[in-house]
């Protein structure tokens, strides 16, 4: 009886809520659009009101002051328009769904009672003074996270609040209409969560801010950390925690911190698609986002064609036949390493001392400035100067010597040469110049001059002598000027420095590395290392694995480019950075905080790095005391029975903790051969579709394997599968085909693991990759075999899976 009438009380205060909202917008809506119109106003009116008068002092004051005057009152309407604005457009979003909790929290030595309705954002009475709903960023509303009824508290900026949960509940309401209402004991009530977990994948990721989990939301809410480090199970939360905790920062700082000054580095252009509706969706704007590829590219895609990460994995995946495969994988191994990292700090103090390699500047076949004459000119400064200032004297002196050379060069016989060979519109540009410069002189007149005095059809008259002598003067600086101005844009650009021979310097024999770079050793193979590191870049092209490195000496010798604007930097997927992705990253934005969320678990790229516990060398780039570290176990994306499976296939999987979301166990269907075997992918694949499901993946190993799979089952009649490749731009809807490194941290309704044989998985480096595929299953998971299974299923309980066998 009690739940009815309470029922009936919310849907009455729903209404209410309704209405408030309702009559908030009415009264905001024509402000709005007349604060519009009137800051639009004024700025077109601006300059209009105001004369500037400067023929006195008072009058330039005068002028001045009405400037500034003017300014502040349309600063004023804009951030009012900004403020009521936002006003209006959180009533607009809390319509339909004002919230989704409730506590009632009876303070410590308070009488009353209070009701907190949360929701996606703050909703206050016009008194200005009462909340009807709570942003579920509010400290208050942590409690609603943290906390089952009983006891609890939460933080505030004036200390610890404690009191007693009296009651919590959860609520659906879909256009305004209550739908399901739950009162929860434990954390957050798991049916809600099952509700949510059950729907269908999406092409973009969901906002999760109904259902955070109190691990997840000490994550979101940390706040003290320099550096937060998260390892996090396959579909634990991370990348969705990492967006809820952007809007976080984004409302707790909001005086501060803009959308623009956090950076997010995804692994993939296709997965910045698919979380780009998150932030939106609550009200914020999108923070940047890039990937890692992106940022080497700027910097080094000018003179290189660099190695994608994906490449690389293709190479390691596929070219096992291939000569040179093991070294290449050692090499992969140790430019990731911190060993590696030490050698090129360790060779950039050598090179303080000696050896720095430089180009000469040359120009039309001569030497201009040698290799050596600036080589002697930088050890010829003090030498305990930081290598990086040296180098900007360097290039200051060198500036300087072009500017000089520049003079002597325009008597060359060659300019005038040139001069033969000006064309009109050369002409015309000096002599526009000429002629600004002396002011008194008519063009047109002067540049008739100038072209019958050239074609030497007019002589030279005594009142032309000047002119035409400062004229020819002018032509010839501009000549030479123009031909030394990609000498000096270079100089500025660092181009005298010989980084080519210098990154291939530190791969010759092992004495001379042990010695420039005061490493103790080489890794296996050095020989062979150091033959494929230098043929690469003899073509101009660098190995993934070499462009970081290469980046990083580049910093070493030229000092580092940063950032100071941005204040987080958010790393997804963060397993598959080197250290010394790491290390630039932080040189990059020194101001900025670092959240990385990862998953050793899933670390499918060779120069993975190991996110949490003690040994993390994570630790050591803040520092200990500045890091915080969390370790995510549940995993939500999956049902319980396909988490039961996929975590066998990990050793230390038993770590992870299924949420109780009941399905159909995993299916594993053995085939005669391929024919059978695609034409039961084909069966399953229109069964899963009639089943409802609409976003599914059949995935493969490799790209080939992809495009393979993509041609047999096209002409086997599917119609209207997606190919994805490393360069599709976005995620849609419908059945894609799709390598497994690709479909990194997104998720499918159903997953079809194409090839499940031991021929495609069975090296211990496959078994993450497998593992990784396996996880983006949230409903459904079916793998095939033509043959017999990779290792990783065999070592799995046959009771965790159904089999289903058809040899004919
Ligand atoms: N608290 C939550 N409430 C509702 N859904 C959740 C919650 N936490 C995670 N999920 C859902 O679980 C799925 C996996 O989340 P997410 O992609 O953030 O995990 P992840 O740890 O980044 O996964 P992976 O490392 O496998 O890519 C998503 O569908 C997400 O919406």
């Amino acid at each position: 009886m009690e739940k009815v009438s309470s029922w009936e009380q919310e849907q009455e205060w729903l209404e209410q809520v309704k209405e408030k909202l309702k009559s908030g917008i009415a009264n905001l809506e024509p402000e709005v659009g007349q604060l519009k119109e009137q800051a639009t106003d004024i700025r077109r009116r601006f300059w209009e009101e105001v004369t500037v008068n400067t023929s006195t002092e008072e009058d330039f004051e005068e002028s001045f002051f009405t400037i500034t005057q003017q300014d502040a009152v349309l600063s004023e309407r804009e951030r009012s328009h900004a403020r009521k604005l936002r006003q209006w457009k959180n009533m607009q979003r809390l319509l339909p769904s004002p919230y989704f909790g409730r506590i009632d929290f009876h303070e410590e030595g308070q009488k009353a009672v209070e009701q907190v309705y949360i929701g996606v954002s703050s909703f206050i009475e016009e008194d200005g003074l009462s909340f009807v709903v709570y942003d579920w960023r509010t400290p208050i509303a942590s409690l609603y996270y943290d906390y089952p009824p009983g006891k609890a508290a939460f933080d505030t900026p004036g200390g610890r609040i404690s009191g007693t949960m009296e009651l919590k509940r959860q609520y659906q309401i879909r256009d305004g209409q209550l739908r399901h209402l739950f009162d929860s004991s434990v954390t957050i009530g798991d049916e809600l969560l099952q509700q949510v977990l059950g729907k269908g994948a999406d092409s973009q990721m969901k906002s999760i801010v109904a259902t955070i989990q109190a691990e997840q939301n000490a994550i979101i809410r940390n706040d003290t950390s320099r550096m937060l480090i998260v390892q996090g199970a396959a579909g634990s939360g991370k990348t969705s925690a990492a967006l809820q905790r952007v809007a976080y920062l984004l409302y707790k700082h909001r005086e501060r911190l803009t959308a623009d000054q956090i950076v997010l580095f995804s692994p993939n252009p296709m997965f910045n698609s698919y979380v780009s509706t998150v932030l939106p969706e609550l009200g914020e704007e999108n923070m940047q986002q890039t990937t890692f590829q992106e940022y080497l590219e700027t910097w080094l895609g000018r003179d290189y064609r660099i190695e994608d990460s994906f490449d690389q994995m293709e190479y390691v995946l596929t070219a096992q036949q291939e000569e040179g495969y093991e070294a290449r994988l050692k090499g992969v191994e140790y430019k990731a390493s911190e060993a590696f990292l030490r050698a090129l700090q360790g060779y950039a103090q050598w090179l303080k001392l000696e050896g720095m390699l430089f180009k000469d500047i040359c120009f039309r076949d001569r030497v201009l400035i040698s290799g050596e004459q600036i080589k002697s000119k930088l050890y010829s400064y003090d030498l305990s100067i930081r290598l990086p200032n040296r180098i900007t004297l360097v290039q200051k002196w060198l500036l300087e010597e072009l500017t000089r050379l520049q003079k002597q060069e325009q008597g060359a016989a060659w300019v005038e040469e040139e001069m033969n060979y000006l064309d009109n519109d050369q002409y015309a540009e000096v002599h526009g110049k000429l002629h600004r410069e002396q002011g008194v002189f008519d063009f047109a007149e002067k540049y008739l001059r100038l072209q019958e005095m050239l074609v030497h059809k007019r002589q030279l008259d005594e009142g032309d002598f000047d002119y035409a002598e400062r004229e020819e003067e002018l032509l010839s600086e501009m000549i030479v000027k123009e031909q030394f101005r990609p000498l000096r844009r270079g100089v500025k650009k660092f181009t005298f420095i010989d980084m080519n021979g210098l990154y291939r310097g530190l791969f010759t024999d092992e004495r001379a590395y042990r010695e420039m770079t005061g490493e103790a050793g080489v890794p296996e193979l050095w020989p062979e290392i150091c033959g494929q590191t230098k043929d690469k870049l003899s073509g101009q092209e660098l190995f993934y694995e070499d462009a970081t490195p290469y980046l990083y000496l580049k910093e070493l010798i030229e000092g580092v480019r940063t950032n100071t604007q941005v204040r987080h930097i958010f790393v997804d997927e963060g397993q598959d950075y080197s250290m010394f992705q790491y290390e630039f990253l932080k040189k990059l934005f020194p101001r900025a905080r670092m959240t990385v969320l990862g998953d050793f678990g899933q670390a499918i790229f060779t120069q993975a790095t190991n996110l949490y516990g003690s040994s993390s060398p994570l630790l050591q780039l803040y520092g200990e005391e500045e890091t915080s570290q969390f370790l995510l176990v549940r995993s939500y994306r999956s049902t319980f029975e396909i988490v039961e499976f996929t975590k066998r296939l990990l050793p230390g999987g038993e770590a992870i903790v299924a949420f109780e979301r009941r399905g159909r166990k995993p299916v594993l269907a053995k085939l005669g051969n391929d024919e059978l075997k695609a034409e039961r992918i084909l069966e399953d694949l229109a069964e899963l579709q009639a089943e409802g499901y609409s976003s599914i993946a059949v995935i493969t190993k490799t790209a080939d394997e992809s495009r393979e799979a993509y041609e047999i089952l096209t002409a086997g009649g599917a119609a209207g599968l997606l190919h994805i490749t490393k360069d599709t731009p976005a995620f849609k809807k419908g059945v894609q085909v799709i390598p497994a490194y690709l479909a990194k941290g997104v998720e499918f309704d159903a997953v079809l693991i194409y090839d499940a044989s031991p021929q495609t998985y069975h090296r211990e480096r496959e078994r993450k990759l497998f593992y990784t595929a396996c996880t983006r299953a949230m409903h459904r998971l079916q793998l095939y075999t033509a043959g017999e299974w990779t290792p990783f299923v065999n070592g799995v309980d046959g009771e965790l899976y159904e089999q289903t066998v058809a040899t004919l």
